[in-house]
């Protein structure tokens, strides 16, 4: 699983890496450089038109050259923009600067018409991860005008101005792509950059998992390749009772919807036996919408140990009684799932908190996060908040939303990759909660649960959009899920 290293540690790490391998920085930056080639080779060959290279002092413009270099070379048509007399740049900049075959156009950033650059490619190699103040003067001038212009744009490493690991002051470029060196910066996983990060690519540069290890911070980004060792294997003599027995609980009038949908997505994630405890009254609407789900009538708490796992609050309301709630978590001795309504009633009971059996999983959206424990200033200091709750309350947190973070007990943190935004629909986040709680019951660990779960959540989402768009909704997305299976080999 990739390591999330932080902006300022980078080029520690880089020297380390170097040093270790017996090569020179150049060296590291000409492999960043074909990395990055590589990259757009695939996505734009036989581009006909220019390709504007913005290339700023430091080594994110070094790595600017070295693209201009190795695309002019493979026959592109390019220009490098500058910003700075070469003597003022980076050594590596400068030893890049004077391999510069002469077909490249050498343009300095005043001379510069920006009507020139429509339907070109401008790559903005201005900053990277050494970015250390908002951007002003020539840089912020040339950004504006960029921002404006009609090309595809691609940033490398970071949109110059986005800081690695902070919130942005002031302006930044608005990249299509940005194609990230080895592991995604912070600063390109937050909502507040959204604007600015497009499509995020991770090139890999050779930097070996383990050598990262060396520099955690226990951030983790995780990618398709690394789900299949979180998820468990069963024989051909599993039976039902191996894939678990579940009870979700939830539903009320008007909202029977949410425990519908999350008990469909339980039973299309595996689960051998699902229960449903729900008003009695408003039973038929599951029985006739999963035929397959068992409705509780009701259930004596001492009872609920026959249960591999519980989720609880999809539509649940919030009239229910806390004293009951608490009952609920004191008699189950394994973790549980909570979420929506569940994860409101902990909101206005926080005396709750201490009843939820260790290891458990909350799943909250920002909102509902806000009301668990405050409001925050930005997405940093909220996932900060996480840490500190998870750590607490020794749970699992997933928040929700576009890189979707699960924070663990021990304050570790692992960024989802998949999803999108058709997913922001109604129900979708009771389908995961059915996942979560499947995986549970089928005898994951909590991380396991949680991180194949909200994996395969946005991997559905993926695909059943691809023929909806917009017109997804959330019964689309739990009709998908036995396609993750196949899409990831996993039997
Ligand atoms: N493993 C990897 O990841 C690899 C990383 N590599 C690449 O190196 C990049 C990092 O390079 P880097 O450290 O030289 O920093 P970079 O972003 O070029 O900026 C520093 C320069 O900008 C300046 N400056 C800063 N803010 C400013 C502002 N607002 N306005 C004006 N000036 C400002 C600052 O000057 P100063 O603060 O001294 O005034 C300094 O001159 C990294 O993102 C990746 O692309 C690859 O080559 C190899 C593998
Ligand atoms: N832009 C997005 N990119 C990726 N995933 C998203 C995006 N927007 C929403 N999602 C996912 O969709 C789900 C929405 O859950 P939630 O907000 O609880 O919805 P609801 O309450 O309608 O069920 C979450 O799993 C979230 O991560
Ligand atoms: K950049």
């Amino acid at each position: 699983m990739l390591e999330i290293i932080e902006g300022n540690r980078v080029s520690e790490l880089d020297k380390a890496f170097a040093k270790s391998e017996g090569m020179s920085s150049w060296d590291l930056m000409e492999r960043a450089a074909i990395s990055f080639f590589n990259w757009f080779k695939l996505h734009f060959t036989n581009f006909p038109n220019e390709i504007f290279i913005f290339c700023g002092p430091g080594n994110n413009g070094g790595d600017g050259l070295a693209v201009a270099r190795l695309l002019e070379m493979d026959g592109f048509k390019v220009a490098v923009v500058t910003f700075e007399d070469v003597l003022n740049c980076s050594q590596d900049y400068q030893i890049n600067f004077t391999k510069l075959p002469l077909g490249v156009k050498v343009l300095v950033y005043e001379s510069l018409e920006f009507d020139l650059l429509k339907n070109c490619i401008c790559i903005d190699a201005i900053f990277g991860v050494g970015v250390n103040r908002p951007l002003s003067g020539k840089y912020l001038k040339t950004i504006n005008s960029l921002n404006k212009v009609n090309a595809k744009k691609i940033a490398i490493d970071l949109p110059s101005g986005i800081p690695a690991d902070t919130i942005l002051e002031g302006d930044a470029f608005q990249a299509d792509f940005t194609c990230t060196f080895q592991f995604p910066k912070l600063g390109l996983l937050i909502p507040e950059h959204a604007d600015f990060t497009g499509k995020i690519e991770v090139l890999d540069i050779g930097i070996p998992e383990p050598f990262l290890k060396s520099f955690s911070q226990k951030k983790y980004y995780v990618q398709k390749k690394d789900i299949p060792s979180f998820h468990r294997k069963f024989n051909n003599f599993s039976h039902k009772g191996d894939f678990g027995r579940i009870l979700l609980i939830g539903g009320d009038q008007g909202k029977m919807g949410a425990i519908l949908l999350c008990s469909r997505a339980a039973l299309r994630t595996g689960s051998g036996l699902v229960h449903v405890f729900a008003p009695w009254d408003e039973r038929l609407v599951i029985q006739v919408g999963a035929p397959e789900v068992m409705v509780v009538n009701d259930f004596s708490l001492s009872d609920l140990g026959i249960f591999d796992a519980i989720g609880i609050g999809p539509g649940w309301g919030l009239e229910v009684d806390p004293n009951y709630f608490e009952m609920i978590l004191q008699s189950f001795n394994s973790p549980v799932v909570i979420d929506a309504d569940g994860l409101n009633i902990l909101s206005k009971n926080p005396n709750l908190l201490k009843a939820i059996p260790p290891n458990s999983i909350l799943t909250p959206h920002i909102k509902e996060f806000e009301r668990l424990a405050g409001s925050f200033k930005d997405q940093i200091e909220r996932l900060e908040k996480a840490r500190e709750f998870s750590i607490n309350h020794k749970v699992f947190l997933v928040l929700k939303g576009a890189f979707t973070c699960i924070t663990c007990p021990d304050g570790s943190q692992y960024f989802n990759s998949s999803g999108n935004k058709y997913m922001a629909t109604a129900g979708s986040g009771d389908v995961l909660t059915g996942m979560i709680t499947s995986f549970l019951g089928q005898g994951y660990d909590s991380l396991s649960a949680a991180i194949c779960g909200v994996f395969q959540h946005g991997l559905a989402g993926e695909l059943a959009s691809v023929k909806k768009r917009r017109g997804m909704v959330a019964s689309d997305i739990l009709e998908t899920i036995p396609q993750t299976y196949l899409n990831l080999d996993i039997e």
